[in-house]
């Protein structure tokens, strides 16, 4: 029986935990998903990753906690769950020796639906994944790996379910099939919810809304890449390209920037110009104070000034690190000690 209201959200999991005999595979997982959102679910090799999208998707029961899929616990309504949902695991044994059509009716069959329904269905999905034209009676083992990707993609979402979980979905695509595939992502927003693990994290910063970062089976960030940045990186960086005496320059820079550390880069830049950093602790504006500044001297050239913004991957790092170095030993995994929680911003 049901217990769905449209106010659940997507994906709630509460205190989830999975041992693997000893291993604390996850190990207390909470968070929750919003409908419509695209979240990337992003940790190191090992992190928990498949282990928690496995459970979700009612493959594998966890040892304890709680997790629902619109309202539905998995646990004790998998059937009704998994109609909620859509997976493309990261090795999709796809038949090769199948047509697309046919794979999708059959699929679409295993789904209980069928007739016009049926045909709506497949047509829909090869609409979306662009196979419709160029694929739909091709035999599965002819095609590129973006294409499989495609039909792997076209069998998640030909139940329309309100979510749907994709794991590496461009693992080992060239750029134009994962620019292709970044597209088809695109078109889901707003009609799906969508959780999307993977390892190519300037991918995840494009097309997701929310990040989750698990390591060492917990979660430990979690937000918009803006407040991921706030909470982990609150450090201002600019690069400027200067001609002159460094001491001059620093000089300058620090009269604008008494707290901030300001740095020769290493590494040539080809003329007189070097390379200058300004890193501060804080959120700061200060492009147009910095080259006033320095247009001031007469014995100082300046033709860049750049803000730099920390990335995913600059995010990941911190977050990993830090709960790396506040997790004292592997021991803990094993349940033999406690560690202490890191920061996590739900
Ligand atoms: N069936 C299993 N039996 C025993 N240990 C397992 C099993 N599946 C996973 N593990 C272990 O549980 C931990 C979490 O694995 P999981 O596959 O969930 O991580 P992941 O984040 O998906 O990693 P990857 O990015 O490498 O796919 C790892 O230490 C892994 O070796």
């Amino acid at each position: 029986m049901s217990n769905e209201t449209d106010n659940d959200p997507a994906i709630k999991v509460d205190n989830l935990s999975k041992r693997y005999g000893k291993l604390r595979a996850i190990d207390g997982v909470s968070f929750s998903v919003e409908r419509g959102q695209v979240v990337g679910f992003l940790g190191p090799n090992g992190a928990g990753k498949s282990t928690t999208m496995r459970i979700l998707c009612g493959l594998m029961p966890a040892t304890s906690g709680r997790a629902y899929i619109c309202g539905i616990p998995v646990a004790s309504q998998a059937h009704e769950a998994k109609r909620k949902i859509g997976y493309m695991p990261e090795h999709n044994p796809l038949p090769a020796d199948m047509r697309v059509i046919e794979y999708l009716r059959y699929r679409a069959r295993l789904r209980e639906i069928h007739g016009k329904a049926q045909k709506k269905a497949v047509d829909e999905a090869m609409e979306v994944c662009d196979l419709h034209r160029k694929a739909r009676r091709r035999l599965i083992g002819t095609l590129s790996k973006g294409f499989r990707q495609r039909v792997g993609i076209a069998d998640a979402i030909l139940a329309k379910p309100d979510v749907i979980i994709m794991d590496e979905p461009t693992i080992g695509l060239d750029p134009h099939q994962i620019l292709a595939i970044r597209r088809l992502i695109e078109s889901l927003r707003g009609q799906m919810t969508v959780v999307i693990s993977s390892h190519i994290l300037p991918e995840i910063e494009r097309v997701c809304d929310r990040i989750i970062i698990i390591n060492q089976g917990r979660v430990v960030a979690s937000g918009t890449p803006d407040s991921l940045r706030e909470d982990f990186l609150p450090t201002t960086c600019y690069r400027l390209q200067v001609a002159g005496d460094f001491e001059e320059v620093k000089s300058k820079l620090s009269a604008i920037t008494p707290h901030a550390t300001i740095e020769e880069k290493p590494g040539d830049t080809g003329d007189d110009f070097r390379e200058i950093e300004i890193i501060a602790d804080s959120d700061l504006q200060i492009s147009e104070s910095l080259l006033h500044a320095l247009a001031d001297s007469s014995s100082l050239r300046v033709r860049e000034v750049a803000k730099l913004k920390p990335n995913l991957e600059d995010i990941f790092m911190a977050a990993t690190k830090r709960s790396y170095d506040e997790t004292a030993s592997p021991f803990q995994r094993n349940g033999t000690k406690n560690a202490s929680s890191p920061k996590v911003n739900a």
